[in-house]
């Protein structure tokens, strides 16, 4: 039957385009596989970044938890290849880039487009926690959007690289549940927590305890210290969500099953995500 043993890519089967963005380990490209003309983007990682950082296991983890998922929330990871001094991830183009932009550039989302969007997220995570992978990590910046204004959830880093993000980068704490900030032996339920955190974002325009500190953040989302302002208006379901989800007791929390049932997102969620 036919051959199945992995092909092996390399640099000369690529034609290189613009520069996507720039992580901290290296920068994303689009690039155009030259005998299926098929477009990617190409994620460029220094090794001795990796060395620096001591990051090896962290990348094989994202590596074979990435190639094992596939799902339509989440952007895949197609291969990868190797030259002396750099990694390249072989990853999904989402064509619209970072949803990060579009709600910096709109200030807020409609509550139809925030529903569609949680909903996607929460299909995405329910599909990962079947899979006995917790993500830890979801935030605008992991949010990517194709070329139909699809959902893809970006950070292959998952539980393994954003405990690392944790300890060793400054990144902000807006989206970490209080048992991660606490450090915490936690479970799935970060992730509801922080789709809790998200649905505010995209309804507000800014994460529910942001503050001029790091400290402050923690305090606040230790109290569950949230308020929610007169504008924009939002609509009392999409408060209830946020509200059913922004519980400290993690046991307590909205299941990612009732989400999918909670009346504003069968109301405003858009089915085909
Ligand atoms: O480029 C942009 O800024 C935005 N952009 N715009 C469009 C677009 N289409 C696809 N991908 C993009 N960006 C790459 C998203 C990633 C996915 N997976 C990653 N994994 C990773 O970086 N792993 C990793 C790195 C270094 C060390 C370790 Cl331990 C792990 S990065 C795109």
């Amino acid at each position: 039957q036919r051959e199945t043993r992995k092909k092996q890519w390399s640099l000369k089967d690529f034609e290189i385009g613009k520069p996507l963005g720039k992580g901290k380990f290296g920068r994303v490209y689009v690039a155009r596989e030259l005998k299926s003309k098929y477009i990617v983007a190409l994620k460029l990682i220094f090794k001795e970044q990796i060395e620096k950082y001591n990051i090896h296991n962290q990348l094989r983890r994202e590596m074979e938890i990435q190639t094992s998922l596939r799902h339509p929330n989440i952007l895949r990871l197609y291969g990868w290849f190797h030259d002396d001094e750099r990694i390249f991830l072989i990853l999904e183009y989402a064509h619209r880039g970072e949803l990060y932009r579009l709600l910096r550039k709109n200030g807020h989302l409609s509550e139809k487009q925030a529903a569609t969007y949680i909903a996607s997220l929460t299909n995405a995570l329910a599909y990962c926690h079947e899979k006995h992978v917790i993500h830890r990590d979801i935030k605008p910046e992991n949010l990517l959007l194709d070329h139909e204004g699809r959902l893809k959830i970006a950070d292959f880093g998952w539980s393994v690289q954003s405990r690392s993000k944790r300890h060793t980068m400054c990144g902000t704490l807006d989206y970490l549940a209080p048992e991660m900030v606490e450090n915490k032996a936690h479970d799935y339920a970060v992730d509801n927590w922080t789709l809790g955190i998200l649905c505010y974002e995209f309804l507000y325009g800014a994460p529910p305890f942001e503050a001029e500190t790091q400290s402050d953040t923690f305090k606040r989302i230790m109290r569950v210290d949230l308020s929610f302002p007169s504008t924009p208006p939002v609509s009392e379901d999409a408060k209830n969500l946020i509200l059913r989800l922004l519980v400290r007791d993690s046991t307590q929390r909205l299941s990612l099953q009732k989400i999918l049932e909670h009346p504003w997102i069968i109301k405003n969620a858009d089915p085909t995500g």
